[in-house]
């Protein structure tokens, strides 16, 4: 499934298979009057597409190295690429275009391919392509497409350049339509101080989704504190939330500054907050209402200022007509309500993450994911979402092996609910089973029911397993 690179190969900056470049020709004396194209690939395909290429100017060259591309792009103000896809690695195409497109996002880049690699360029063709045509070429299409890119990339270079590759957004990787949303309502959400509800399965990212707020916000240079509403015993969370003075309780032995207080001027994200207890709810609600915290032994009070965004992959509104989460609190919390999508709703992302995650658990980049493997990777449902496709690749690249976890292989909707409990649903046995199949490794143990580290502590905690 991950193979090691040849020798020759020149990832992560080689670009399709070529030594260096050594030819750039124009097609005639009047070319210099016409708009160029890049055209990159392997040499029997570039000299089929430069028939088709006659009103343009084409810089026809084989590069050993992405930089040398990058260089030719600035040299020339080139606005269209041709990329011919054929025999390449997905691993050395994704790098090689994520670094173009990376260092000059206004060009435009349009792919040819042949029928046989549709499926593999597909993977590609949301993140990087304008277009794409297939051999043979349909000159007056193939002419078309360009100009049309031409005139985008014109358009898109005449604008001040922001720095949007430098935005936190990018850390949420996907392209699918429903990640495109996602992203599109975290910016909307980062621009207002309002409370914010995060909801989504475990494992889709919304403690990710809640500092990419954060850092988006004009509260981006004040702290960024989470704390897991589920982690802590019930006598003790009030005490993290709103600290307490040296000897307010026994085993207070200092001043002890609470999660809000930390967050003044910030961001406080309470995670699992449907796992906070009634009692706690009451005293959240006050706070949220007039922004006042009281350390518990004190004798005074002091204000805060701080935005709230709380997540739950819990369903706060059955919580609510359970008497298990109050309603008020619920109302207070959910008016900027964000849904962070599951994996499987996300289109090609589990490969796109996959991918870029790859050489990151590693350190090494020189790996390569193969066509069973990207299979695997898309066929399979992911319950656990990000969380289980990264322990996943993570697990792969140390074992080397590629067996999905209890050989669920398959999309399926009953393994999708056998693997999506709430910690709340989880049985005694379920867990004590996962405790013992990990050799008592409480993080494989929380790996293998799909929930947090910290959700497992809080049902040992309180289901008085001994563990
Ligand atoms: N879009 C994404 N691209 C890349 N990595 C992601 C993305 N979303 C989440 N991750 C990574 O997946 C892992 C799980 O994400 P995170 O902890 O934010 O999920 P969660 O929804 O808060 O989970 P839980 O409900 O169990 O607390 C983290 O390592 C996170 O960095």
């Amino acid at each position: 499934m991950l193979k090691g690179k040849s020798s020759s190969r020149l990832y992560p900056t080689g670009l399709i298979n070529s030594s260096i470049w050594i030819s750039m020709k124009c097609r005639d004396s009047n070319s210099i009057l016409k708009r160029t194209v890049l055209v990159i690939g392997p040499p029997e395909y570039r000299e089929k597409i430069e028939p088709e290429l006659s009103n343009w100017r084409c810089l026809n060259c084989e590069i050993n190295q992405v930089e040398q591309a990058s260089a030719l792009i600035q040299q020339f103000a080139i606005r269209v690429m041709l990329v011919i896809l054929e025999n390449q690695s997905h691993q050395q195409i994704f790098s090689s275009l994520d670094y173009l497109h990376g260092h000059h996002p206004e060009v435009k880049h349009i792919a040819l391919i042949n029928d046989s690699h549709l499926q593999k360029a597909q993977l590609l063709f949301p993140r990087f392509f304008h277009d794409y045509h297939h051999f043979p070429v349909d000159s007056s299409r193939l002419e078309h497409t360009l100009g049309h890119a031409y005139g985008l990339a014109n358009i898109a270079q005449s604008r001040p350049r922001t720095s949007e590759h430098d935005s936190p957004l990018n850390e949420l990787v996907g392209d699918s339509f429903a990640m495109q949303q996602f992203r599109q309502k975290i910016q909307l959400v980062a621009q207002s101080s309002a409370c914010v509800l995060l909801l989504g399965e475990t494992g889709t990212g919304k403690d990710l989704a809640a500092q990419t707020i954060h850092k988006l916000s004009e509260r981006s240079n004040g702290p960024f504190i989470n704390i897991n509403c589920a982690a802590f015993p019930e006598h003790l969370i009030q005490s993290e939330l709103f600290g307490h003075e040296k000897g307010s309780f026994t085993g207070a032995v200092c001043q002890h500054k609470g999660k809000i207080e930390q967050a003044h001027g910030g961001t406080l994200f309470l995670n699992e907050i449907g796992e906070l207890p009634l009692q706690l709810q009451a005293v959240l609600l006050k706070f949220l209402d007039d922004k006042i915290v009281e350390r518990i032994g004190a004798n005074s009070s002091f204000q805060v200022d701080c935005r709230i965004i709380a997540a739950t992959h819990n369903n706060l509104e059955s919580a609510v007509s359970e008497g298990k989460f109050r309603e008020d609190l619920y109302h207070r919390l959910n008016i900027l309500q964000l849904e962070s999508p599951p994996l499987r709703d996300r289109e090609n992302d589990a490969f796109i993450i996959a991918q870029s995650h790859l050489g990151k658990f590693s350190g090494d980049t020189d790996r390569i994911l193969c066509d069973e493997f990207i299979a695997k990777i898309k066929h399979y449902h992911w319950p656990g979402n990000i969380r289980e496709l990264l322990n996943y690749i993570e697990r792969a690249q140390i074992l080397g092996t590629d067996e999905l976890p209890n050989d669920r292989k398959e999309k399926s909707n009953s393994g999708a609910q056998r693997n999506c409990k709430k910690p709340s649903e989880l049985q005694e046995a379920e867990i004590v089973r996962a405790i013992e199949d990990s050799k008592h490794n409480l993080s494989e143990a929380a790996k293998s029911l799909n929930i947090s580290r910290t959700s497992l502590y809080r049902i040992i905690e309180k289901s008085n397993l001994k563990v």
